[in-house]
């Protein structure tokens, strides 16, 4: 925390790893916080660039980056003394990252992820590659997530995001230097809901890109919006997180924002795949990290393993894989409303989940009733 010593102003010394567009609007939010950033460019042309000229004109074009941000494109120089190390690289190459960094890392630092993918090949969150590669106790691992399209927040229009570890105290450290004038960050200790929350929603973003690509109006984009958060709370629960966080900022909150925003590179991959592009020439035409497309195998995986029907996600995977049309993906709704007018069940007469949403709907209102304060979940 930056703090005042007889006239001395402590600016606590950060990192940031990957400068593409959320690294290094992060950067610029930690910056413009107070804190003292390094970031880590890959490429030196792009550490100068920042350092320099304070723009990184490929991921943010037109925006001033902070002075007092330096960039360099080496390892040990970004992580010199860093007491936290924010990491904003693709998913699937955390783990080669992380083994890079790791004899330049200081003992006590915090390591916070800022993605929002799962390895493909072990299944795992980015909070437990970190863990696995590290080998750091939990009060050392937080990880960001929120409705956060960096372009919107480089330009400074006001967002909030939520920092989880499972210590309140990690939480709260790394909240106070992720928070300024228009960044605010709140605190949780679900790890695991708020990791999940942005992983999924990208998931349903791919396939509210689809049906606008085919041309579909509101009611498919909504009835899709909303099974889709059934699915995504159904997914987290049953992974050990709370039902609470999948309705905050980590989850309802970045599935509107991802699912509404063109910005939204999960969002445009589906448009063009509902447009009748075929995968290989999306994944050509998308030159940024769109993680939702390499998600879809791991969590499908993970959700039969748990016994979680994900319905949406699994259209996305078939129409991924050229199995099924754009124009027939659907949202599932209810064959038969008086069939099950509580909950909604699919073709086949199932419920489709929704329980541990329900729940939560019904705790709040409860809460309400009794006078209570507010839902639990996101705090300031
Ligand atoms: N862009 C956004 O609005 C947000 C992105 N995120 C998450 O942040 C993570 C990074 O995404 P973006 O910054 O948007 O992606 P990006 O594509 O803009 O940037 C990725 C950066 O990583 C670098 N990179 C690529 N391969 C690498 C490798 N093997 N090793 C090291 N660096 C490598 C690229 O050169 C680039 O600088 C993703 O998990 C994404 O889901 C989270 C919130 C908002
Ligand atoms: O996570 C994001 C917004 O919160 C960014 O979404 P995309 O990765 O789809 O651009």
């Amino acid at each position: 925390m930056a703090r005042e010593r007889r006239g001395f102003r402590h600016r606590t010394r950060v990192a940031v790893l990957g400068a593409g567009n959320w690294g290094t609007t992060f950067a610029k939010i930690l910056a413009d916080g107070g804190a003292d950033v390094m970031l880590w460019a890959r490429r030196s042309e792009l550490a100068a660039e920042i350092q320099h000229e304070h723009r990184n004109s490929a991921y943010l074009p037109g925006v001033d980056l902070p002075h007092s941000l330096r960039a360099t494109s080496r390892l040990d120089l970004a992580l010199a003394g860093a007491e936290h190390v924010f990491v904003s690289v693709p998913s699937q190459a955390l783990r080669e990252n992380l083994i890079a960094a790791a004899p330049h890392l200081g003992s006590r630092a915090t390591v916070v992820s800022l993605m929002k993918g799962v390895e493909k090949s072990t299944g795992l969150r980015m909070s437990e590659v970190i863990s696995d590669v590290l080998r750091l106790p939990p009060e050392q691992i937080a990880v960001i997530s929120g409705p956060n399209l960096a372009l919107e927040i480089a330009k400074e229009q006001p967002t909030a995001a939520v920092v989880s570890s499972q210590s309140l105290e990690t939480a709260q450290a790394v909240a106070r230097i992720a928070t300024n004038r228009y960044f605010r960050s709140f605190v949780n200790t679900d790890v695991v809901g708020t990791e999940f929350g942005g992983v999924l929603k990208n998931l349903i973003a791919v396939a509210i890109g689809i049906v606008d690509g085919v041309g579909y109006g509101e009611n498919t984009k909504a009835s899709i919006i909303t099974r889709g958060l059934v699915e995504m709370t159904d997914f987290a629960v049953a992974s050990g997180a709370q039902a609470e966080t999948l309705s905050g900022l980590a989850g309802l909150g970045d599935l509107i924002a991802t699912c509404q925003s063109p910005l939204s590179r999960n969002n445009t991959a589906g448009r063009l795949l509902g447009q009748g592009y075929r995968l290989a020439d999306v994944v050509k035409q998308m030159q940024q990290t769109t993680e939702g497309l390499a998600s879809v195998g791991p969590v499908l995986e993970l959700a039969a393993a748990r016994g979680v029907e994900m319905p949406i996600v699994e259209q996305v995977r078939q129409v991924l894989a050229g199995e099924l049309e754009p124009k027939d993906i659907a949202p599932h709704l209810t064959t038969d409303p008086d069939d099950d007018p509580k909950g909604e069940r699919n073709t086949h007469g199932q419920a489709q989940g929704g329980g541990a949403l329900r729940r939560t709907f019904q705790r709040a209102l409860d809460q309400l009733r009794d006078g209570g304060r507010r839902a639990p979940g996101d705090r300031p």
